[in-house]
């Protein structure tokens, strides 16, 4: 997720002291249209309601929104996360639209003809020493169906750079070994605190703020810097992919989203309630509820978002992947049927959750839409690092969560750890079942 600097502010602080004025009107840096004709939606709009989600294959409470009548829907900067994309504010060079990387299905070219120019890259020079060379040309786009990012690194090696998911636009390349991401302060609190905290090397190191053409950046470890060639999976974490807070806006002030009901109707045209077709548009929180229960998030407590192998193909196209067979199938071939690194892994995913249960950073705070990013090579390294704070936020004083606990509205419970459990679960019965089946072979 990307960052605007006053919903930023707002979210930051603990929950019970957030301010929530947020002057900043709805800018068209968004790409998000309001209800037809851009005006409030003109018929009977319903009031927001909770209730909870009863579905009986979901271990924990959901809420779920309802329209009655009443309200008018439109979008508006404050009504987003921390760090939307769509929130209100950002840097003037951010103007331009950032777009959800796309998560249909996608199978990259191979790197090498992933290079080509392309009108919409990043030309000139910068006041950086950030500027990536590939075939002597600054700033080039690895152009995929996927989500080759628009820079190759380069210093001691030259690699291409791959972002999974999140909003498009976010990354630049940084210093040999580093990235650039687009600036968020509460992913800025949450890389800075964890420097100090046991899980600092579970995450990418942080290394501040730069500036640059107008836009700042947090600075972190590139976490594909030390592979030749890795396979990469993004798996989003917790049973739940927005904040408390997010529900509460939307309830306070329900805004109609139409690029989210657009992305509901590639996957599902019969999603949409008659409701919402007629709106042309959905609530944020809504949108999120129905992708966390059409993907494994509600059910198991994580998501896969994207697998790129080390043969370039890429597949971001998960999100009705539901069932654990359907999981298991899918880290299956993320791993290529690799012992080793089936072992690496697990052994690390169990690792990261010893070191989660003792860590007060993740105890006083509720992470909600952070990944974990998994990483190997054919040399048989393996790494898992946890990314993504732009949606992690103080929890107000005193308070602490287990991260196991079913969410209800009001506990901020995340889901983190059970599906961290589910996602070591799941390992190891793939890991078992290779040991049966080499068994029976040795038979
Ligand atoms: O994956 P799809 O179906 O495209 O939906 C996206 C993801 O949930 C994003 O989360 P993430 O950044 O973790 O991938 C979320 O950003 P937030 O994290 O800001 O909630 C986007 O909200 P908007 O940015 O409001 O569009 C939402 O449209
Ligand atoms: N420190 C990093 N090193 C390497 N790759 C990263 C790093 N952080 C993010 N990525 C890549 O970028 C993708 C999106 O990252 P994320 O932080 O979730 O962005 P957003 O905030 O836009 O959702 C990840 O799936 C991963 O492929």
């Amino acid at each position: 997720m990307t960052k605007s600097d006053c919903s930023d502010t707002v979210s930051c602080l603990p929950t019970m002291a957030r301010d929530k004025t947020c002057s900043v009107e709805t800018d068209n840096k968004t790409g998000h249209q309001s209800t037809p004709g851009g005006q409030c939606f003109p018929g009977t709009i319903p009031k927001l309601i909770i209730t909870r989600d009863l579905t009986p294959s979901c271990s924990q409470d959901g809420a779920k929104l309802h329209l009655n009548s009443g309200a008018c829907l439109e979008p508006q900067p404050d009504d987003e996360s921390p760090c939307s994309d769509s929130g209100c504010g950002g840097s003037p060079a951010l103007m331009r639209s950032h777009r959800k990387l796309s998560n249909s299905s996608s199978f990259g070219l191979s790197s090498a003809s992933s290079f080509e120019e392309s009108e919409d890259d990043f030309t000139g020079r910068t006041d950086m020493s950030y500027i990536c060379f590939f075939q002597n040309k600054s700033w080039q786009k690895l152009k995929t169906m996927v989500h080759w990012s628009p820079f190759v690194v380069s210093f001691r090696k030259r690699y291409p750079w791959v972002q999974l998911a999140g909003h498009a636009g976010n990354f630049q390349a940084g210093d040999y070994g580093r990235v650039l991401k687009r600036y968020c302060e509460c992913e800025q609190q949450c890389l800075q605190k964890l420097r100090d905290d046991v899980l600092q090397p579970h995450v990418p190191g942080y290394y501040g703020v730069v500036k640059k053409d107008d836009q700042e950046y947090n600075v972190m470890d590139d976490l594909l810097a030390d592979f030749e060639s890795p396979s990469i999976m993004d798996c989003k974490m917790g049973s739940r992919t927005y904040l408390e807070e997010e529900l509460s806006k939307a309830r306070e002030r329900p805004r109609l989203r139409k690029d989210m009901f657009e992305k509901m109707v590639a996957v599902d045209p019969e999603a949409p309630t008659e409701q919402e077709r007629a709106q042309q548009g959905v609530l944020k929180p809504r949108y999120m509820q129905w992708r966390e229960t059409l993907s494994s998030t509600a059910t198991l407590g994580f998501r896969i978002e994207g697998i790129k192998k080390a043969d370039g193909t890429c597949n971001t196209n998960f999100k009705k992947t539901k069932q654990k067979e359907q999981v298991m199938k899918a880290l299956e071939d993320f791993v290529e049927g690799n012992n080793q690194i089936l072992k690496l892994y697990l052994h690390q995913l169990k690792e990261l959750r010893s070191v989660l249960e003792k860590s007060p950073f993740f105890r006083t705070h509720e992470v909600v839409g952070s990944s974990l990013l998994f990483v190997h090579d054919a040399s048989v390294k393996a790494r898992v690092w946890m990314i993504d704070f732009g949606k992690t936020v103080p929890l107000p004083d005193q308070q602490t969560l287990d991260h196991r606990t079913p969410w209800v509205e009001g506990n901020q419970e995340d889901g983190y750890l059970w599906g961290l459990d589910n996602l070591i679960d799941i390992f190891s019965t793939i890991k078992e079942e290779k040991q049966e089946l080499s068994r029976g072979y040795t038979r």
